[in-house]
């Protein structure tokens, strides 16, 4: 509840910053220029002075004004303020006289040990923050509390009518007070937002998290210290009272101006410094992560404690001020009334005034040469000594900054960092926090420690090691075991290598990435390789539960390719960015282009679910039995007990067609199906398997030769999948205007149609080419493929495509083009679509995984996107061939120099540059 009440605060703070800044200076620009005379002379006048001498208690109460000289409340002000006996006297070097004198010395001694006190505490805080958060927010959070809190302190103590070396010593209570803890975090809380509405939200959080803590502790502050303004002795009722104010003002700022002011620098920055960098260190800060964990509450005990010393410290000022008042009235006012008498408006000049001011600040005397040998020797210790990180790499890039530290350096520094004297709020769970954050880190950490530790020992022996890793003992297992030992069971063959097979050696550990990093050590050993020669082959930081039986058996690691995108292409209204895996450089550049030229009227399409296909072979014992079942099959009634059988295998395969050639008692039952969004060789393969056995019960003379009789046809050329289809069958066309021709392809229709005649069509026929009457559709298949999990081996098949091209009917300038690409093997779930790098490439096509209401349609709208992009690769390639491009273009985008050295020249032949071949 009050949690929500500062939160609302807080929000209508960093809502309406200048408002809250503009009240807050206009009271203190009115405090500043508040005519005190007057206001104490009506004071007197209407014999109302308690409430304003209590008011100006605060202020230098009579900071120099001798003890005892208790000044009546009804004494006009300006009486006692002329007096040059209530003078501050501070300073070795300064006389004293009167009463002064008597207390001078100690005065003097109290005030700097005090004043070295505050700024040495100060030095500390920033010191401490420094090394917890960035210098950035620690300087935004710094100056502003400072600065606003010296502000109006200074406005305050003016319009309580003290003089200005009250206000030095109030400054250095104000040191001493503020806790610039709770400023950083705010500050970077409110820095961590990444838009105006976030860092609202932010500082409003920050205010519920913080307020009803820090409320509580200025209660108490207040109450404590406010205790020593009772205490009778007058200097130290003086301290006290400044102390209070300090304790104060700085509440005040902090819960107003101060978010006000933060809630400004995300606008601002928006026109002028650039944050980024800021927010980044902000959000990673330590002390922001002390305040963002949901669990950070106050200590309750704690809070019960400050809940019952404040009860307790009203009590004793309800005592002390009120029931025992009219007695104690004279010591009550002796704290009091002098501060206000003494410094209120006196007879001096305003010219006087400032002169004076100048005066004094500029004496140097004894106090004030010790603190400034104090503050010189902090400062360059701070910027000499501590002062290590410069802030050049304060403003580096966070990443830069993570890759220079190794993970296991990093809990060591964090660690290492000592935490600020003054931290109370949220000491204890910082570090429960911290250690929450590092949990899942921990466990990794913790298996490498403790492999380092096994991997020391001397290596036991086989049998021992075999006992270990089978026991179920705690502390037992494979864990227990070290590389070394692993490897020699693996080596030792036997017994142990039935228990611990290479091949399964990351079930049998139960740590994938281990079992890998041995194989590796194993298969490099038998190879005769040096370890380091499979270094560039990356292992490690790879999801292998995806890759364990599903993707890849006998894991050595992974082949990074680089992916591009082309696009946007615009296929039936919808815009797409094609991911493409590929090495062949100038390929996505291609396609890319050939895009931009779809995409100005975009590319239409149509598909079909043709269906996956397994075709086993199997034998008869004659001709006319072969025939017997051919037409057995073939029955209505019978393809439909078949289909029973086949569809009981599956959720979403469904058996389609049963096309059926002989070849003499051999039967090919080529068995179609639709296999929802999966590729679906799997699942037809299971589907053909149970499909057979009812064939046989039907049969039994049936020899099953192979599931697989190749009249599928899978990942091999034939020509059923180019006649018949196989997954998706999906045509695309475009009309290509002539000026997009020209300004895109630099070339126009009829150069198109010509060279894709005598190209694609004469020349793919010369060959005898089934299916490959294209330019290079295998090329954007594949790298699609690669890219989106697809079994790259079905590129055979899959790039089955016709391309075709006519000058448009309708003007004879414009390019009409189409790609029918008959065999499409496609799935958005199963085989390598999970794999994360896959998925997410799926995902950026908008057909990860099932489709959620309609199987298959997530398929079918990838064979339709492969078939546009290959389109687009087609229209770029011919136009590079036609424009004898295609060379100019590979030696610039498919040869580096770093991959190619041309310092290995043998044969010393110079070659001519494509510049001279054109
Ligand atoms: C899978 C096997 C090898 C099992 O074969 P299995 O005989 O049951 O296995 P085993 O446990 O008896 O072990 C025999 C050996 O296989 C190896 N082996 C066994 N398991 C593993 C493993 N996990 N990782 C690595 N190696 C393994 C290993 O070398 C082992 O020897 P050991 O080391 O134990 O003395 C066998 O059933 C097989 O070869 N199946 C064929 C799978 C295949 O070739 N798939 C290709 C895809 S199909 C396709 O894409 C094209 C298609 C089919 O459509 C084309 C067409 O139309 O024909
Ligand atoms: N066996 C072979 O001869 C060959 C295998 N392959 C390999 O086969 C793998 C692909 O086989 P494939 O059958 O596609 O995939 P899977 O073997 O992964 O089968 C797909 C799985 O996804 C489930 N599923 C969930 N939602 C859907 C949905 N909306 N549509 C379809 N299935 C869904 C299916 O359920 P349910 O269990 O109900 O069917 C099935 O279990 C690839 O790795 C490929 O390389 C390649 C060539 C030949």
């Amino acid at each position: 509840m009050i949690g929500r009440l500062f939160r609302a605060h807080g929000e209508f703070c960093a809502s309406h910053p200048w408002e809250v800044i503009v009240a807050l200076l206009t009271i203190t620009a009115c405090m500043l220029t508040v005519d005190k005379n007057n206001t104490l002379d009506t004071s007197s006048g209407l014999g109302t002075a308690t409430a304003t001498a209590t008011g100006a208690a605060a202020a230098a109460a009579a900071a120099g004004a001798a003890p005892g000289t208790a000044i009546p409340m009804d004494m006009p002000a300006s009486a006692s303020a002329t007096s040059s006996r209530h003078r501050p006297c501070h300073g070795w070097s300064q006389s004293c006289d009167g009463l002064e004198a008597e207390y001078n010395a100690a005065d003097v001694i109290l005030m700097t040990v005090l004043r070295c006190t505050a700024v040495l505490y100060c030095y500390y805080q920033f010191c401490s923050l420094n090394r917890m958060g960035s210098k950035y927010v620690l300087g935004i959070a710094g100056l502003f509390t400072f600065f606003s809190s010296f502000i109006f302190t200074t406005a305050i103590i003016k319009f309580l009518g003290s003089d200005i070396s009250d206000l030095k010593d109030a400054l250095f209570f104000l040191l001493l007070v503020i806790d610039l803890s709770n400023s950083g975090r705010l500050a970077q809380l409110a820095l961590s937002g990444n838009n105006q509405a976030e860092v609202t939200q932010n500082i409003a959080r920050g205010l519920e998290l913080l307020g009803p803590a820090i409320t509580l502790d200025t209660i108490v502050e207040v109450l404590l210290v406010g205790v020593g303004t009772l205490s009778g002795v007058q200097r130290l009722e003086v301290l006290c009272m400044f102390a209070v104010l300090s304790v104060l003002v700085n509440y005040v700022v902090f819960m107003t101006f101060y978010p006000a002011c933060l809630s400004l620098i995300y606008d601002l920055s928006r026109t002028g410094v650039d944050m980024s960098v800021v927010r980044e260190k902000a959000k990673g800060s330590l002390l922001l992560k002390s305040l963002t964990e949901e669990e950070q509450k106050a200590n309750p005990v704690l809070q019960r404690v400050k809940l019952i010393m404040t009860t307790g410290l009203m009590i004793v000022h309800i005592y002390s001020r009120v029931v025992f008042s009219s007695s104690d009235y004279d010591a009550v006012d002796k704290t009091l009334s002098p501060t206000l008498n003494l410094n209120v408006s006196n007879n001096r000049t305003e010219s006087g005034e400032i002169t004076d001011i100048i005066i004094k600040w500029l004496t140097m005397s004894a106090d004030h040469i010790v603190i400034s040998i104090v503050l010189i020797a902090l400062v360059i210790k701070f910027i000499c000594f501590d002062n290590r990180d410069p802030l050049p790499d304060q403003l580096r890039p966070a990443s830069t900054v993570e890759t220079q530290t190794t993970p296991m350096e990093e809990p060591k520094s964090e660690a290492a960092t000592p935490l600020p004297v003054r931290a109370p709020l949220f000491t204890i769970e910082e570090q429960s926090s911290a250690n929450a954050s590092t949990q899942t880190e921990l466990l990794p950490q913790m298996r490498q420690r403790l492999a380092s530790q096994v991997s020391h020992r001397p290596v036991r022996p086989v049998q021992e090691c075999l006992d270990i890793l089978n026991s179920t003992e705690e502390g037992n297992g494979p864990s227990a075991l070290s590389d070394d030992e692993i490897i020699a069971m693996v080596q030792a063959g036997g017994q142990a290598a039935v228990h611990c097979p290479l091949y399964k050696i990351e079930s049998v550990l139960d740590d994938l990435e281990r079992g890998v990093r041995i194989r590796r050590r194993i298969i490099a050993g038998r190879a005769k390789l040096a370890t380091e020669r499979l270094d560039m082959l990356p292992y490690q930081h790879f999801d292998y539960r995806r890759v364990l039986n599903a993707c890849c058996e006998n894991v050595l690691g992974y082949v990074p390719i680089p992916v591009g995108y082309a696009g946007p292409l615009i296929l039936d209204g919808e815009s797409y960015y094609v991911p493409m895996a590929t090495t062949e450089g100038a390929l996505v550049a291609s396609t890319n282009r050939g895009c931009k030229a779809l995409s100005v009227t975009g590319v239409r399409s149509v598909v079909e679910d043709v269906g996956m296909t397994r075709a086993p072979c199997v034998r008869f014992p004659s001709v006319a039995r072969a025939s017997e079942a051919k037409l057995w099959i073939e029955e209505e009634t019978n393809y439909k007990l078949i289909k029973l059988e086949f569809d009981s295998t599956s959720r979403f395969g469904r058996l389609k067609d049963c096309h059926i050639a002989m070849d003499g008692p051999q039967l090919y039952i080529r068995f179609v199906a639709l296999t929802g969004d999966a590729m679906g060789m799997n699942m037809v393969s299971k589907g053909a398997e149970m499909a057979l056995r009812r064939i046989k019960r039907q049969f039994p003379d049936m020899q099953i030769i192979s599931l697989s009789g190749n009249f599928c046809c899978d990942k091999k050329p034939a020509a059923i999948n180019w006649i018949k289809g196989r997954g998706k069958r999906v045509v695309t066309e475009c009309t290509i205007s002539a000026a997009t021709l020209r300004s895109v392809l630099k070339t126009d229709a009829k150069t198109l149609v010509e060279c894709n005649k005598l190209k694609n069509m004469g020349g793919s026929a010369m060959a005898g080419s089934i299916g490959g009457n294209n330019a290079h559709a295998a090329n954007m298949v594949t790298a699609v493929f690669l890219a989106t999990g697809q079994d790259p081996a079905q590129n055979v098949t899959s790039s089955n495509c016709s391309t075709a091209m006519e000058c448009w009917v309708e003007n004879n300038e414009d390019l009409y083009m189409t790609c029918t690409m008959p065999s499409l093997e496609v799935g958005t779930v199963g085989g390598g679509t999970g794999l994360p790098g896959q998925s997410a490439c799926l995902e950026m096509l908008g057909v990860r995984g099932a489709h959620p209401t309609h199987p298959g349609d997530n398929a079918k709208k990838l064979a339709q996107i492969v078939c546009a992009t290959v389109m687009a690769g087609e229209l770029s390639l011919m136009a590079a061939l036609v424009n004898s491009d295609l060379v100019k273009s590979h030696m610039r985008h498919n040869r580096s120099s770093i991959a190619v050295s041309s310092a290995n020249n043998p044969l010393n032949v110079t070659v001519s540059s494509c510049s001279t071949i054109s």
